[in-house]
C-alpha cells in the first residue's frame, strides 16, 4: 500500500453558539485514502464539526491546515476548491428532473454558445455512475428511486469536481439494512478511487465495517480516537456514553488514591 499523506489538520478547533459550547480544543487529523468516522452520542459535536471542514460554519478559533497549508474554509466553494466535497442529510433533489439533471443541480455545464450541454453532462454523470457501480441510469428520474438510490446520487454527486476528500452526515440514516449495506460499499469505492471520507455516523456496526479510524465525540470534545482494529464496539460505546476511563485517567486515579493518607481515603 502507498504512504498515506496528512490531508486535513484540524488544532485547537473552538466552537460556541450563545452558551453553548458546541466545539472545544478539538484536534483532527485526516489522511489521504481513510475512512474516518466521526461517532459520538446526540449533541456531541459531530455535525458542527464536520460542518467547518465543508466550510459551512467558521470556528471561533483554532486552526486548519489542508496538504499542510494552513487557511480558512470560507463556504463550500471555498471547501470545493480545496478538494472538500460534501452530502448531507436529506439531500435535496428536483423531483420533476432526473438523476443526471440532479448531479449537476447549480453547476450545469454549457457548450461554447453558453447552451446547456446536456450530451456532455450526461456522458460525465455515466462516468461518475459506473466509476461507482451505482445501478441507476443517468436519465432516470430521481422521484423513482429509493431511499438507498437516492443517497447514492448524493453521494455520486460529490464527485463531480474529483475532490480528495468526502464529508458525509449519517449517510445511512433512515435507511433499510440492505440500503445501508449498498451505500456503505459505494463509500468503500470513494476510498478504493483514492479518496478519504469523513463520516458522521451513529450506526456503530456500520462504522466498525467500513472505517479505518473511529473519532469518538463527547461534549463537544474529542475523547478517544482509535484505528478501527484496536478497538472494540463496547470500548467505543462506554466511551460516547463517558463510562470508561482510559488508561492514563485510571493510573492517575490510583496515584492520587495511593497519595492520600487512609482518613482522606475514607472520606471520599
Ligand atoms: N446553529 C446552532 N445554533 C445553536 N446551537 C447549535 C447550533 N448547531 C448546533 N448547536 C448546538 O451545539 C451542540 C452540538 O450540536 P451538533 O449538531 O454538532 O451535535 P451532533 O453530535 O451532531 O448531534 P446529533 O447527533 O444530535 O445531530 C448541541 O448542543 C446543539 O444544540
Amino acid at each position: 500500500m502507498s504512504q498515506q499523506s496528512t490531508l486535513i489538520e484540524l488544532q485547537g478547533i473552538t466552537k460556541r453558539y450563545g452558551l453553548v459550547e458546541a466545539l472545544r480544543d478539538v484536534d483532527l487529523e485526516v489522511k489521504t485514502r481513510q475512512i474516518v468516522a466521526i461517532v459520538g452520542d446526540n449533541g456531541a459535536g459531530k455535525s458542527t464539526l464536520v460542518h467547518i471542514i465543508a466550510g459551512l460554519e467558521q470556528p471561533d478559533s483554532g486552526r486548519i491546515a489542508v496538504r499542510g497549508k494552513e487557511l480558512r474554509i470560507d463556504g463550500i466553494a471555498k471547501a470545493a476548491e480545496l478538494g472538500i466535497a460534501s452530502a448531507f442529510q436529506q439531500p435535496e433533489f428536483c423531483e420533476n428532473l432526473d438523476v443526471c439533471a440532479n448531479i449537476f443541480l447549480g453547476k450545469e455545464l454549457s457548450n461554447g454558445l453558453s447552451m446547456r450541454d446536456d450530451e456532455q453532462m450526461h456522458a460525465k454523470a455515466r462516468e461518475i455512475l459506473s466509476a461507482l457501480s451505482v445501478p441507476v441510469r443517468a436519465s432516470q428520474s430521481i422521484a423513482s428511486l429509493s431511499g438507498g438510490q437516492r443517497q447514492t446520487v448524493a453521494i455520486a454527486r460529490t464527485l463531480l469536481n474529483e475532490p480528495d476528500v468526502v464529508v458525509l452526515d449519517e449517510p445511512t440514516a433512515s435507511l433499510s439494512v440492505t440500503q445501508s449495506a449498498e451505500v456503505l460499499d459505494y463509500i468503500v469505492s470513494l476510498r478504493s478511487m483514492g479518496r478519504s471520507v469523513i463520516m458522521v455516523c451513529h450506526d456503530l456496526p456500520s462504522v466498525f465495517a467500513i472505517a479505518d479510524r473511529i473519532v469518538v465525540m463527547r461534549h463537544g470534545s474529542i475523547c478517544a480516537v482509535h484505528a478501527t482494529d484496536e478497538t472494540t464496539y463496547e470500548q467505543v460505546l462506554a466511551e460516547m456514553a463517558g463510562v470508561v476511563q482510559n488508561n492514563a485517567s485510571i493510573r492517575e486515579r490510583r496515584r492520587v488514591l495511593r497519595a492520600r493518607t487512609p482518613i482522606e481515603r475514607r472520606v471520599r
